[in-house]
Formats: structure tokens, C-alpha cells, sequence
């Protein structure tokens, strides 16, 4: 499963523990990016901090493990890559990759979408507020999975507007970003950490 996790939360999760558990999954994956460039006009944390959330946040599953494949790529991170790299690294592996409803109808931007299709099986998960369409390929699953009305963003911003992210990222990640003071302005982390993050 890939994405930008910053930071990772239970909808992450959730999505990733139903595919695991539908397709009979070994293993999955988590693959932070490392320049996610339709992000490019937002303000992304460093990668090291948004590759070691997801370290923790996967932590205590024994089939979750965290590739540094996108992280250690130089320039802006496309999938094609991110699948090669990992058929390289998995060469007798099936691959399937995850994605949730909006970023499964933002595929056909994506670098080389035509040769995507031939490196893994896409698997598209429901998402509160976004319609989930296999983009006309019969190759591609489509999977229904728990409802988690949880964003980033949004969590970036309570964690800005000193709202709890209790429950909705692991508890560690809490800590974490209250630790590295992540998601402040610069005269706010002078203040300190706002005490409902
Ligand atoms: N609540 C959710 N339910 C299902 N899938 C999700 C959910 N949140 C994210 N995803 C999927 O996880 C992958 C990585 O998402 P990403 O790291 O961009 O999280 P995000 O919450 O969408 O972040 P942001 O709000 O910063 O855009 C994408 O495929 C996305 O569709
Ligand atoms: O390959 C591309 O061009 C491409 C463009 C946008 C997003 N992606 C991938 O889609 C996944 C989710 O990305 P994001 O930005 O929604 O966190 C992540 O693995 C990205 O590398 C890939």
C-alpha cells in the first residue's frame, strides 16, 4: 500500500488489514513516498519522519512491514517505479497494490498507467465522500471496507488547531508528532505543543 502517510492513520489500516484478509495476503507492504509530486503544492513533512510513523503505527502486526523503496529514490516518486523496485526485490512474489476510491480516480495521471496494470493487481477500497470506479478495467477488484471518515488533513489540522488525534492515528504516532512537534507554524512550536495533541 502506498502513500505519503503524514500522518498514517486507522483508515490506512483498516483498508490494509481488510485486503490482507480478503485476498489472503502474506504480507502488506506499507510504502511511504518519498516526493509525492501531486502533493508538490502542499506542505509535506520530511520523509524520514512520515516513513518512521508508519514504522510505528505498523509495528505490532507480523504480516505489516515498511519498504523504503520510494524514501531512498531520488525525485518525485511514480508507482511504476515503486513496482519495479519491489518486483526486483520480491521476484517470485504476487503483487497487489492498495488504493482508496480518490486516488484509484486520479490513476490515469499517473507515470506510465498503461504498464502499471501488468506489474501488480490494483485493488480499489471504498472511502467516506468518494466514489470507488475500477476505471473501466475488468483486472481491476474492487473491495468494500469499514467506513473511516479519517484524512490526513485532517488530522494535520486538529493537530494545528489543538484537537485531539486520539483514536483516529495509533497511539504512538500521537506521540510521535507531539514529540517532534510536527504540523505547528514555526512561532507555534515556540509556544510548545498544544496539549490536546
Ligand atoms: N480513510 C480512508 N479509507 C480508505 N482509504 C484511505 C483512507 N485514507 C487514505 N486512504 C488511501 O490510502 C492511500 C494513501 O493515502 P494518503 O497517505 O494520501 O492519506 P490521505 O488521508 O488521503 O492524505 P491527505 O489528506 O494528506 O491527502 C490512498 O490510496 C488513499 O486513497
Ligand atoms: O505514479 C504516479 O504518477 C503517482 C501519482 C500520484 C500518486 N501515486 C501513488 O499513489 C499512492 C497514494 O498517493 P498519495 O499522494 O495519495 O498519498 C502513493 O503510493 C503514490 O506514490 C503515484
Amino acid at each position: 500500500m502506498g502513500g505519503t502517510f503524514d500522518p498514517i492513520h486507522h483508515g490506512h489500516l483498516v483498508a490494509a488489514s481488510e485486503v490482507a484478509a480478503t485476498f489472503d495476503l502474506d504480507e502488506v507492504v506499507f510504502v511511504p513516498t518519498g516526493e509525492p509530486w501531486q502533493k508538490s503544492g502542499t506542505d509535506v513533512s520530511d520523509s524520514e519522519h512520515r516513513y518512521l510513523m508508519t514504522v510505528i503505527a505498523t509495528a505490532s502486526n507480523p504480516r505489516f512491514t515498511v519498504s523504503r523503496v520510494d524514501v531512498d529514490r531520488d525525485g518525485p516518486t511514480y508507482t511504476i517505479d515503486t513496482l519495479r523496485d519491489l518486483r526486483r526485490l520480491r521476484p517470485n512474489s504476487d503483487l497487489f497494490f492498495i488504493t482508496g476510491a480518490d486516488a484509484m480516480a486520479q490513476i490515469m495521471s499517473w507515470k506510465d498507467v498503461d504498464e502499471l496494470w501488468e506489474l501488480a493487481h490494483f485493488v480499489g477500497v471504498t472511502r467516506p465522500g468518494h466514489v470507488l470506479d475500477s476505471m473501466g478495467r475488468s483486472d481491476v477488484s474492487l473491495l468494500e471496507v469499514p467506513a473511516m471518515a479519517i484524512s490526513s488533513t485532517d488530522c494535520r489540522s486538529r493537530v494545528k488547531n489543538a484537537q485531539p488525534v486520539w483514536y483516529l492515528v495509533p497511539d504512538g504516532v500521537v506521540q510521535y508528532i507531539a514529540k517532534h512537534q510536527l504540523y505547528l507554524s514555526a512561532s507555534e512550536r515556540e509556544k510548545g505543543t498544544p496539549e490536546g495533541a
